[in-house]
């Protein structure tokens, strides 16, 4: 067996592991971690960038460090007897790279090895069953799975190529930011580009959103975009919706790294005009935008295109679509499911166990794995509903179906929907809370199937939503869950009560 390795350390050409796991993001590590977890199997983690993956560096810890000072000056601002906070920008800045660890991971390396998970730094790819090919500047490593290789590599941002030659930001510019453009155009209308706005309005840009939907989060209750824009416009944030962007252009686009402009002034064309399109009454969107920055946030999808799926006999379609063979699984953003930590996580915790329990190949395999299976589930897996907070301004923390959604799965529902502020716990948090709340009722069932909150500090009430729907309470039981006063869970009352009385009571 050769010696060779990065830095004068000494690591074998070729080793073989119990689990190989490709991407160290949340969905990664936590599959690394619970397959092994009491089994005496070996994992190894191979990360081409940095441990702790999109999440921990570029997504949610960053921009969740820089919402939160921006939510609490909000809501000082909205409460008498304190002056509306400045912002100090640099300190700010400094706090999320204290959250991103000044781009290390060492951190994260150091949790994985504690816990008896390797890592292995390079690009990886699959070079037959059971075998990743890793490259990284020390040259090319071979590892082999006895029994499973586990793909958590993630999402890519999608850049249309008519905006692409602009070097326009990503998300990670936004999270990463260090010189705020003085105007700033975001394309996209979806969770990305709304928290975006949100934090970069705060810090000082001008923003223009230009949203190709008739509405901003489409994917949830429309209540809820809508108390988004109110609040952006509000703030002075220029949003154009049902508006396409046709045309880029920026004569001098420069790559002068994440989160500093990247060149000279963009101009961007919309479809404004067209057809008699005015963008939305009252606010017409201009044909020409010039800005200093744009950010592309028009979706992501999963990162499998360096994997070599197709010397396996795969393609993207068959991960994204669960048709595997029984060496390999997907987790995460790469499996195309909801593209969330939480659920990459949970997703991971449920099928580290089978994963486990994969009978073990070659002359070295460890014995089966005592007391291991497929994970029981007490729900049907596809009924195990996501939930999901974006941190704007209201706040929106929802689970589960929406009520269009619900419909179009053929449900019978009822709802109830009732003004969150309208609750003395949430009217105390902070003066002029807006938004609303609603419960989906499967009306057979007598069980939720969705919730959604909109307003000041809902994050912190979706959760009781989502032990109601994965415990399946009825409707009429969830009134015995009594909320404290006064507290933004009383909304529960507010909703429970605007039920038809025929669901308040035990059948
Ligand atoms: C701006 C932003 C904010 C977000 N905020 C939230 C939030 O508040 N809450 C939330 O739940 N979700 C949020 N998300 C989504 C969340 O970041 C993702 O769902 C999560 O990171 C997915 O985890 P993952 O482990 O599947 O992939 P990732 O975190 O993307 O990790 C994948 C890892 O695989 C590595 N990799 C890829 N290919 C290879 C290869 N061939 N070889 C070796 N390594 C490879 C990558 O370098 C990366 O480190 C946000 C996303 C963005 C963009
Ligand atoms: N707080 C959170 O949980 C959080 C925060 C950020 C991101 N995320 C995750 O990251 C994922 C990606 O976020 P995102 O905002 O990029 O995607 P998204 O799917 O939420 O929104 C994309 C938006 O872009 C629009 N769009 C698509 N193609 C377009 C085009 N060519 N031109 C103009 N508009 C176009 C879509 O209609 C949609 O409104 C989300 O699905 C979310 O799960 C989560």
């Amino acid at each position: 067996m050769t010696e060779s390795g990065p830095q004068g350390s000494q690591e074998r050409d070729t080793d073989t592991y119990d689990v190989v796991v490709i991407g160290g993001g949340p969905a990664g590590e936590n599959a690394a971690q619970y397959a092994i977890e009491g089994t005496g199997l070996t994992a190894v983690v191979v990360e081409r960038e940095l441990m702790g993956g999109e999440c921990s560096y570029y997504a949610c810890m960053p921009s969740k460090a820089l919402l939160r000072p921006v939510q609490v000056a909000d809501t000082a601002g909205n409460l008498p007897g304190i002056e509306r906070p400045r912002l100090d920008v640099d300190a700010i800045l400094a706090r999320r790279d204290s959250w991103v660890s000044g781009y290390d991971d060492a951190g994260q390396v150091a949790w994985a090895e504690g816990i008896g998970v390797d890592v292995v730094r390079g690009a990886a790819r699959l070079a037959g069953e059971r075998t990743v090919a890793v490259t990284s500047p020390a040259g090319e490593r071979t590892l082999t799975a006895r029994r499973a290789v586990v793909l958590a590599t993630g999402s890519d941002p999608v850049v249309p190529p008519e905006y692409a030659t602009a070097l326009p930001w990503g998300s990670r510019d936004a999270t990463g930011v260090r010189e705020i453009p003085e105007r700033l155009a975001i394309i996209g209308g979806g969770v990305i580009a709304c928290e975006a706005v949100t934090w970069m309005a705060a810090l000082g840009s001008q923003v223009t959103l230009l949203v190709r939907d008739e509405r901003l989060l489409p994917r949830t209750e429309p209540f809820a975009g809508e108390a988004v824009l109110a609040s952006l416009r509000a703030k002075g944030v220029t949003v154009h919706l049902a508006t396409s962007v046709t045309e880029v252009s920026r004569p001098h686009a420069e790559d002068t790294g994440l989160g500093r402009v990247h060149g000279g002034e963009v101009t961007l064309r919309t479809d404004a005009g067209a057809d008699g399109r005015t963008g939305e009454e009252g606010d017409p969107a201009p044909g020409e935008i010039v800005a200093d920055e744009l950010l592309v946030a028009v979706g992501r999808r999963p990162a499998l295109s360096t994997l070599g799926l197709d010397g396996v006999g795969l393609s993207a379609d068959d991960v994204t679509g669960g048709r595997l063979p029984d060496w390999l699984l997907a987790v995460g953003d790469a499996a195309g499911e909801a593209p969330l930590t939480h659920w990459g996580k949970y997703r991971a915790r449920v099928l580290a166990p089978a994963v486990a329990a994969r009978p073990g190949q070659g002359p070295d395999a460890a014995p089966d794995v005592e007391g291991s299976g497929p994970a029981p589930f007490a729900l049907d897996p596809e009924e195990v509903p996501v939930p999901q907070v974006v941190f704007t301004d209201p706040e929106v923390a929802s689970v589960g179906m929406t009520e269009q959604e619900a419909r179009d799965a053929g449900l019978d529902v009822v709802t109830a929907t009732v003004p969150t502020g309208h609750v003395a716990g949430v009217a105390l948090l902070r003066d002029h809370p807006t938004g609303k709340s609603r419960l989906v009722v499967d009306r057979q069932r007598r069980t939720l199937v969705g919730a959604t909150f909109v307003g000041p500090e809902v994050a912190e009430i979706v959760h009781a939503a989502t032990v109601a729907i994965v415990g399946q309470v009825p409707v009429h039981v969830l009134r015995h869950a009594v909320p404290s006063y006064p507290t933004g869970s009383e909304v529960w009352l507010r909703l429970l009560e605007a039920l038809p009385v025929e669901l308040r009571a035990a059948p």
